[in-house]
């Protein structure tokens, strides 16, 4: 039996974008009104899988995810498949999204380079993303390029997806610590970050890759990102490797973050940062956001469904703390609260 979760449904925000309306306030920091989830589990979640998950699968828990209200979903990268092969059916992915008929959802892609681009546009991906490193190693780890070479090979995606009117979002990965060389400076993570803003990026996503920060730091590195990219156009992203994801997504949205990085069940992890663990679940953020009265017009119960799904297609235990709760005697509890 699970528990009542009644009094988490229909919480749905007028606007899909973030917040800004400050009314609530934690310990006397005003909070947002709304903060806008963005789904990273298709793409972040199954890259890292030791198996290839089948594209029917992929297609059905993008169904379910945009069933459940999340605003925009991450959904593969056109990557080179020697490199990454779980995400090898970039293009079917991609078509086959349009099909859903959920037209409320902004679908997104990585694209590292022109070659990336051009596959994603001709599947007709409306929203891709271009994704740098506040570390040298990391980013020739990942990505086969200096972050320079890297900035460079982004230009040119960003001028033609203006001609087609595609958007494009940025990542700085390693804002925290690098798996090869350790602590990294905010001031790399700004540089970067501002790059990225300059060169035409909407939105600029901060990635705690390793998800070794703290508060300390995630607090330190937003507030020295901020001299240079508005508050209103920075995301979080936020492993959970030390356990540091849901209080490190707590700091960001206390210092005015609206969008958050999110995947269904925790899963997720990338290639080359071995050891690294999921992503914070989308089911603890929403959790956590809707007990504190911020508005995400995500429907938490079909949010564990999906997570449900895909544990149960990957024969995994779930990572989200509120789908082990809500599947264990702990639901009895809620349900009485
Ligand atoms: C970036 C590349 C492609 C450069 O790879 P490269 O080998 O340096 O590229 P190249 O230009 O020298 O080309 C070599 C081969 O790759 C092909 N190629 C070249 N580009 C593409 C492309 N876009 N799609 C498909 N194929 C491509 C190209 O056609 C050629 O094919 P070949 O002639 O050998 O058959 C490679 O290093 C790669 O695929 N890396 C994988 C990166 C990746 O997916 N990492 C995980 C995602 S990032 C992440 O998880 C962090 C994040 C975003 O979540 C935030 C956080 O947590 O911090």
């Amino acid at each position: 039996m699970r528990g009542d979760l009644s009094i988490l449904r229909g919480q749905k925000v007028s606007s899909l974008t973030g917040g800004l309306l400050q009314t609530r306030t934690l310990c006397g920091t005003p909070l947002p009104t709304s903060v806008r989830i963005v789904e990273v589990g298709p793409r972040d979640g199954l890259q890292n899988e030791a198996s290839v998950v089948p594209t029917d699968v992929k297609i059905e828990l993008i169904r379910r995810l945009a069933a459940a209200g999340l605003p925009n979903i991450e959904i593969t990268s056109f990557v080179s498949p020697k490199w990454v092969p779980q995400m090898g059916d970039h293009a079917e992915v991609t078509r086959r999204v349009k099909d859903l008929g959920m037209d409320h959802v902004n679908y997104s892609v990585l694209t590292p380079n022109m070659k990336g681009f051009e596959g994603a546009a001709a599947a007709g991906a409306t929203e891709v993303a271009v994704f740098a490193a506040a570390s040298e190693t990391f980013s020739r780890t990942n990505i086969n390029c200096t972050i320079e070479e890297s900035l460079e090979r982004f230009r040119p995606v960003l001028r033609a997806a203006a001609e087609r009117s595609i958007a494009v979002r940025g990542y700085v990965s390693c804002i925290a610590g690098c798996p090869y060389e350790g602590r990294v400076d905010p001031a790399a993570v700004a540089k970067v970050a501002k790059a990225l803003m300059d060169m035409g990026c909407y939105e600029v996503s901060l990635g705690d890759t390793i998800g070794i920060g703290t508060p300390g730091d995630i607090e330190r590195v937003i507030k020295e990102v901020t001299q240079y990219v508005p508050v209103e156009k920075l995301a979080g992203h936020f492993h959970d490797t030390y356990g540091q994801a849901l209080v490190n997504t707590l700091t960001a949205v206390k210092m005015g973050v609206t969008v958050i990085d999110s995947a269904v069940a925790g899963l997720g992890g990338c290639p080359y940062a071995k050891g690294a663990s999921g992503n914070v679940s989308t089911e603890d953020v929403v959790y956590m956001l809707h007990g504190m009265g911020i508005h995400t017009g995500v429907d938490l119960e079909k949010v564990l469904e999906a997570g449900r799904y895909i544990t149960g297609h990957l024969g995994q235990p779930t990572q989200s703390k509120v789908g082990k709760a809500l599947a264990g005697p702990v639901c009895d509890m809620k349900s009485k609260l």
